[in-house]
């Protein structure tokens, strides 16, 4: 008698490598993989054994990108150099809500985690609670939709409305080749922090981040320095109990700290930049500086570098982060003339370029952004190029897996 066992592809996108077992005949339909088995015995071995197919997110499309900080530290910036590696400009969705948080470009989709807000503004306001705080965040509906997303399935994504403080009617998202979800919370929970291929954490020290909130929302947007203090207070128990502490499950750390060219100074306006990379991370290779592994200490002013009053300072050596062995890339100071930075470029290694001077391009080209004078801006560049890298090895990867599988 004839058995037959049927198993459900996770999505059309999915790439399921099968192998047959002995008098078995195989047939597809739609998302489902059904086994006929002339004999029980047959259909028995083909069910026990999982492994005959295998259909995992691992084989799915898109790429997935956390990259986490609190507000105002520059994630925005971050994704405009980012979007600029893979070319094309992102935008809103067409014809969407004019206060969609979502960016999209030819190759990647941006989405905000605000959209995951389970309480809007009056919400958190009644209950007493911040938007860091995980009770007025949807961490279930945030791993559905990325997971769907993953697994090549479009969504209808919440919006949250940062000009009305409400939940707006979603918006539909498609999956695309590389999903960037950016916000307070894309590593807190573990299920979706399991989805991510790569993941960022600006971390922005309180100094720097007094001095840019002050630039922004009193120079910028007409605060008082009051409001502005009041403001980092109250959010900084939270921001210290949910946000600071996913930066140990990053595989990069920007760190942005006052510089120590100028004693005592905490202005904000020279910075010590750090570039902290996971060793053993896959599809990974930190950057380095000379020499892989060694620890360096470079002042490249000079005759090829021009450097007014502090100077400029690059640090690279090996360390550990919390328990995980890490290259940390360091540069204090910051840049007289753009043009001149291929100079330093030109002595890093496995920055993925892909052709002579491009972090220098891209610095040239967006020498109007925050922080293009300084680490901030070139270590952003270059994690840019290091995503484009990865996502290419992964797209490589599993273009030859069903390969492998049929020569096996
Ligand atoms: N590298 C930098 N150097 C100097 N200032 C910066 C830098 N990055 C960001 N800023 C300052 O911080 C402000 C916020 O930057 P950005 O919009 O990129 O951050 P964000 O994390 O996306 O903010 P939000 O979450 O509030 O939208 C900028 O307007 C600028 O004043
Ligand atoms: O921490 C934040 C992330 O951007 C915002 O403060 C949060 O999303 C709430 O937004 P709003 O202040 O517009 O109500």
């Amino acid at each position: 008698m004839a058995v037959c066992t049927v198993y459900t592809i996770p999505s059309l996108n999915s790439t399921c490598s099968v192998s047959i077992p002995t008098k078995t005949y195989l047939g597809f339909h739609q998302r489902q993989v059904v086994l006929f088995s002339t004999s029980r015995r047959s259909s028995r071995r083909a069910s026990s054994n999982t492994s005959e197919i295998r259909c995992s997110a691992e084989e799915s499309k898109t790429v997935v990108i956390g990259l986490a900080a609190d507000s105002g530290c520059g994630k925005s910036t971050f994704m405009r150099r980012l979007t600029s590696v893979f070319g094309g400009a992102a935008e809103p969705p067409k014809g969407g809500n004019p206060d969609s948080n979502t960016l999209i470009s030819d190759t990647t989709t941006v989405i905000c985690l605000d959209d995951y807000h389970s309480l809007d503004r009056t919400g958190r306001k009644e209950k007493g609670v911040t938007a860091l705080d995980p009770k007025a965040n949807n961490f279930d509906l945030m791993y559905e939709q990325v997971k769907a997303l993953k697994d090549g399935i479009s969504v209808e994504k919440p919006i949250y409305n940062h000009v009305s403080g409400l939940l707006d009617p979603p918006e539909l998202i498609k999956p695309p080749k590389i999903l960037v979800i950016e916000g307070l919370h894309p590593m807190y929970d573990s299920r979706v922090r399991d989805l991510l291929d790569f993941s960022i954490y600006l971390d922005i020290s309180n100094e720097v981040k007094f001095a840019w909130k002050i630039q922004r929302d009193m120079a910028e947007r007409g605060h008082s320095l009051e409001s502005i203090k009041a403001s980092i207070e109250a959010r900084k128990p939270d921001f210290d109990a949910y946000i600071d502490p996913q930066k140990q499950y990053a595989d990069a750390v920007i760190e942005v700290l006052p510089t120590q060219l100028i004693p005592g100074d905490n202005g904000g306006k020279v910075l010590r930049v750090k570039l902290v990379m996971k060793e053993g991370v896959k599809f990974f290779s930190p950057v380095y500086l000379f020499d892989e592994g060694s620890t360096i200490s470079w002042i490249p002013c000079g005759r090829k570098l021009t450097c007014s009053y502090p100077g400029i300072k690059f640090f690279y050596g090996p360390d550990t982060y919390f328990g995980h062995e890490v290259s940390v890339l360091e540069m204090d100071g910051q840049f007289d003339r753009l043009d001149e930075l291929i100079y330093v470029e030109s002595h890093l290694s496995n920055i993925s370029t892909k052709f002579y001077g491009e972090v220098t391009q891209q610095m040239l080209k967006h020498s109007d952004f925050p922080g293009s004078n300084n680490g901030t801006g070139f270590f952003q560049t270059i994690v840019g190029l290091k995503i484009r890298d990865l996502y290419e090895q992964i797209i490589t990867s599993k273009a030859a897996a069903p390969l492998e599988a049929a020569k096996a």
